[in-house]
Parts: structure tokens; sequence; C-alpha cells
């Protein structure tokens, strides 16, 4: 992991990314199902820690390898390494990233793409894939970001200049939304030293074929919608879980989200098509639109033409309602053994998301409550009874105060926290996230697609206004799909659930950036005592209070105590006394 100089979008003017092997983004890591999969992860970051998170990857058996910094693990210093050792259970199509400061807004992630097991198929066929990481980038940097975000007053860090695809996007092109007369692509193709470096994504495909694309979108705060011009696209995953195909015209996808569809192409293609990434969920000022190019190959190998369409619009980015029916059309898929939930639940929490000031700073707050990350990582703290690396007294709340108004959220100051939702272990756990108006905005509800780490969940349901008792007669028990992310709309709540079955210690955040940055998560931990700690790699916890411990382990073994002692000899000479009187 590295700085390096680089101008992702053309900009004339060159940012800093954080690039992987000299590349951004991080290279693609390709796995079978089951697959162990080891990464070295080098910090030649000056100044900085680093850790990297596998998104969606449920780590089971390993949780000190989930990459949260303060949570699963002390960031790794400049100049360490770390090992991620970890198995790939299922397919899918999914990610990794940063997650420390807000490492991911510079640029620091990859895509992570599980086949099936030899021998093994997926329910569809297709010829071939494409993989498309979605992103967003800002011309500031993010350490400027983090400091507007910090400031009294606070300063949004505001909209993305331009949307990516694979690390590529084109900024300020005359081709923004539709064709000028002079479809060249000027500076959008050529950089500075000629290399065409910015020119979009173009895929290759034959006629009457069936392609997989896999979309997963690891932006910083945009909510996306994908559509290609004159084809329809049908879904058939969802983050790493198959989904009962149905057919769209253009494909949601929010922060955190991965899914496949499959691309029928033409019999008799008439041009080149556009593809287009348009921001929806957020008013979208002034961004770029992302753009790619599908083409047909042709007998005579005529170079890509910028088709001289125009690019598909993508939907009214106001329209919520329009992406909560494709949020409801995400099903389970039938008759393929799809995980099915738990009838009842033992817990219910309701995580009310607020914006809050804490002495005039802008946060963001759950049930009052603005998450805060101790220096020592809760997985260390639990493991291990160091109540006073985190605020080990209380618990967060299970719900907020039932006249609170979620239109007009008085002006009363959250405070910081960091204790913990502790689950008893294999219970069944639903979770409601119910959604508020923003501070000083007349009637402005945010969108925020909230990610869980170590499981995927069901979602049950989705609804408006302040969630009530009686919805959960709606709840979809039957064939609720399974994601590790999930929207909550403006204005609504959103329900899940899932088994409380993962040892560890586990984030659940809005996966935008800056709110996770300003306080927008929750932790969960169960069933650490379950954890074998001789497995846990020592360096994973050797930061804060933790660093203690190990060196407290170290002065032991130096002094020679696994030594055997006269003490030793005394215990087993009971012990034989016992066993004696026993027998
Ligand atoms: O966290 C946020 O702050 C701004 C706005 O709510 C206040 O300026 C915004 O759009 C966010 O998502």
């Amino acid at each position: 992991m590295e700085y390096m100089f680089a101008s992702p979008d053309c900009n004339a003017v060159e940012g800093l990314v954080i690039g992987i092997n000299g590349t951004f983004p991080g290279p693609t890591i390709r796995a079978k199902a089951g697959d162990r999969v080891v990464v070295t992860v080098i910090n030649k970051l000056h100044t900085e820690g680093v850790v990297i998170h596998w998104h969606g990857i449920q780590m089971r058996g390993t949780p000190w390898a989930d990459g949260t910094a303060s949570i699963s693990q002390c960031a790794i210093n400049p100049g360490e390494t770390f090992v991620y050792n970890f198995t790939v259970d299922r397919p899918g199509t999914y990610f990794y990233h940063g997650h420390y400061g807000m490492q991911r807004s510079a640029g620091l992630y990859g895509s992570l793409i599980v086949d099936v097991k030899d021998g093994e198929k997926e329910p569809f066929n297709y010829e071939q894939d494409f993989n498309f990481l979605l992103s967003d980038w800002w011309h500031r940097s993010v350490h400027e970001q983090a400091v507007l975000l910090s400031g009294k007053p606070f300063h949004w860090i505001g909209e993305p200049q331009t949307l990516l695809i694979n690390g590529t996007g084109q900024y300020d092109c005359t081709w923004k939304t539709e064709l000028t007369d002079n479809t060249s692509l000027n500076h959008c193709e050529t950089s500075k030293d000629g290399e065409r470096f910015c020119k979009p994504l173009i895929l290759h495909v034959k006629p009457n074929k069936v392609y997989r694309l896999r979309i997963a979108s690891t932006t910083a705060l945009a909510s996306l919608n994908l559509a290609i011009e004159g084809h329809k696209m049908e879904v058939v995953e969802a983050d790493g879980s198959y989904v009962e195909p149905f057919t769209v015209d253009n494909l949601d996808i929010h922060s955190g989200e991965s899914y496949s569809v499959l691309l029928r192409t033409m019999g008799l293609p008439s041009n080149d098509y556009w593809i287009s990434i348009g921001v929806i969920g957020r008013d979208p000022s002034n961004t770029f639109l992302g753009q790619a190019i599908l083409t047909y190959f042709r007998p005579t190998h005529k170079p890509v033409q910028i088709p001289t369409t125009k690019p598909p619009q993508t939907p009214d980015w106001k329209d919520h309602n329009r992406s909560l029916e494709f949020a409801k059309k995400i099903v389970a898929k039938k008759n393929y053994n799809s995980p099915k939930p738990p009838k009842i639940s033992d817990r219910r929490i309701i995580l009310l998301n607020t914006q809050n000031y804490i002495d005039g700073f802008t946060k963001w707050a759950i049930n009052n409550i603005s998450l805060t990350l101790p220096p020592t990582p809760y997985l260390g703290a639990i493991k291990y009874g160091l109540n006073d690396a985190f605020d080990s007294k209380n618990k967060p709340p299970e719900n907020y105060d039932p006249n609170y108004n979620i239109s007009n959220p008085p002006l009363t100051d959250a405070t910081f926290g960091n204790a913990v939702y502790d689950f008893e272990f294999n219970t069944t756990i639903d979770v409601i996230l119910q959604n508020a108006n923003v501070l000083n905005k007349i009637n402005t509800s945010e969108i925020h697609p909230w990610h869980l780490h170590g499981h995927d969940f069901w979602v049950l349901g989705y609804g408006e206004g302040k969630f009530r008792d009686e919805d959960e007669e709606n709840f979809n028990l039957e064939n609720p799909p399974l994601k590790n992310t999930v929207v909550l709309f403006p204005n609504g709540w959103t329900a899940l659930r899932f088994v409380a079955d993962n040892p560890g210690v586990w984030a659940f955040h809005c996966h935008i950036e800056p709110h996770l940055h300003l306080g927008m998560g929750v932790i969960f931990a169960e069933g650490v005592d379950r954890i074998d700690e001789n497995e846990i790699p020592k360096e994973a916890l050797a930061c804060g209070l933790t660093a203690t411990l190990n060196l407290q382990t170290a002065a032991r073994l130096n002094s020679g105590a696994h030594d055997f002692t006269p003490n030793h000899y005394l215990l087993y000479a009971i012990g034989f006394l016992l066993y004696l009187s026993f027998s």
C-alpha cells in the first residue's frame, strides 16, 4: 500500500491515491469457494496506519482477519506487515477496501471474485464475465475532506466530481450527458504524455451471447444507477447470494452492494452502445457520469467508435419510490436451498439514524450516540476482559424515545460513545433501521446503505415513516434475500434479521465513508469467549491496552514462567491425589 500521484478522472491536476503494488485500484483477487486466501499487506504509507476489510467475506473462524481498525485488529503501522489468512466460503462478487479513517475515499480498494468450486456450477450459464468496480472521486484529498468534516462549523465535502469505473472516469468531457457535434474524445482519451488511460472502459462482445457483468460499488457517498443503451439486464446475484432472476432496464446499486446481471447481446447490433452510470438518491449536482462502451465484434476490425447516440439517461435521482420498488424485487432464488430466516427473533433492536450536534460539531448518531472508536481493538478488549478499553459498563440503547419526531428532529445534542451490543451466542436478532430528517433542512431525509460485517442478514421489509410493532405482520419470512448491505430509504425504516452465530466483534455501519467517520455505526459482539486465543495473531492485538497484554505475556515467557517450576510439581501432586481419591 502506497500513496501515488494519479488523476483517475483525467483532471488536469494530479492528486494522491492509495495504490497497491503500484496499481489503482488494487489488483483483482480471484479465488474459488473454499480456498484459503493469504494476503500479505505491507504498509508503505509514510505516516498512516492501514487495514484491509474483505467486504462480504464472513471470516468464520478468523474474526481477527476482518480488517477493521480498532474493532478486529490494530492498524498496521507504516513499515509493518500483516498477513490476512482467511477462507472464502461462498462464491460471489465481492471487493476489499481500507477500513481505517477514510482511506476508502483515498482509493484503497480492489475486486475480490470468488468462483464456484471445481466441478460445481452456477445456476445460470454465460460466455464470459466482466468486472465493474464502481467508485466516486473528489479532487480534494481525503485529508482535506476529513478536516472539512471535523471542523466547527461543519463543512460538507459536497458531491463527487466524477464517477469511476474500475478506477477510471472522465472529468469535464464534452460528452458528459449528450454528444456534441465533435465526437472526438479529446483530453478524455489521451493524457498529457499521450498514454491513453482515460478512455472509457470498452466491453467487447459477440452477438447472441450471454455475458455476466459483476458490478460492485465501493463509492464513498454516491448511490448509483447503471443502464445499458438498448439492452436489458437480468439480475441473478446480490451480495454473493443468488436471487430469483428479474429483468430490468437499469440497475440501482448503493455503496457496499454488489450484483451480477446477465446481458443478452443482440443478434443484429446496429451500433456500439453506451453504458451509463448516474447518481440517484442524492442531488448529483455537477458530478460527471461514469461511461463505458459496449462494442460488438465485427468482421472488419474497425476501431471502436464513440456511439453516435445519446448515452441512456439514468432515472431521476429524487424518485425514491422507484428505488424502493427495485429493492423489493430482490428476493431469494426459488428452489435453490436458499436458507430461510428463523420464524421469530429473540431480540429486537431499533436504531434511529440522526444528524446531530455535539458541542457545535456536526455528527451522525444512532439512538443519540455517535460512535467513536477506542484505541484498543474490541476483539482483544472483550476477549481479555480489558474493561477500561471501552465503555464496558454501559449497554447502548435498544430503542429511541417513542415521542421522537422523525420529521422535525429536536435540536438536542447527541453524545459520543463506544459501548457494544453483545448478543447471546446463536440467538436471532432483528434490527430495525429507522430514518429521520437531517438538521436544518426542511423535509430532507438522506439515504443510507448499511453494511454488516461477519454476517449476511435477511432483509425482512421496508416501510414508510416510523416503524410500528404491527409492521412485523408484513415481514417477508418466505423468500427474503440474504444481503450484507441494505438501504435505509429517506423517511422510512428497513427491517433485517440474522443469527448471532459467528464468534467475533462486528461493525454495523452506514457505508457512506464520511457518515461512518462522523459516527454513524454500532458495534456487535457475539461468542467472543469461543475464539481460541492461540489462533489470534499476536500482531493483530499489539496496540492500546492489548499491547500491554502482549508485553506481559512476553515478560512471563522471558522470565521462564513456562519452564517447569516447583509450583507445577505441587499442582501435579495435588491433581494426582485428587485422581486417587476419586478413583
Ligand atoms: O452528512 C451530510 O451532511 C450534509 C448535509 O446533511 C448537511 O450539510 C450531507 O448532505 C450529508 O450527507
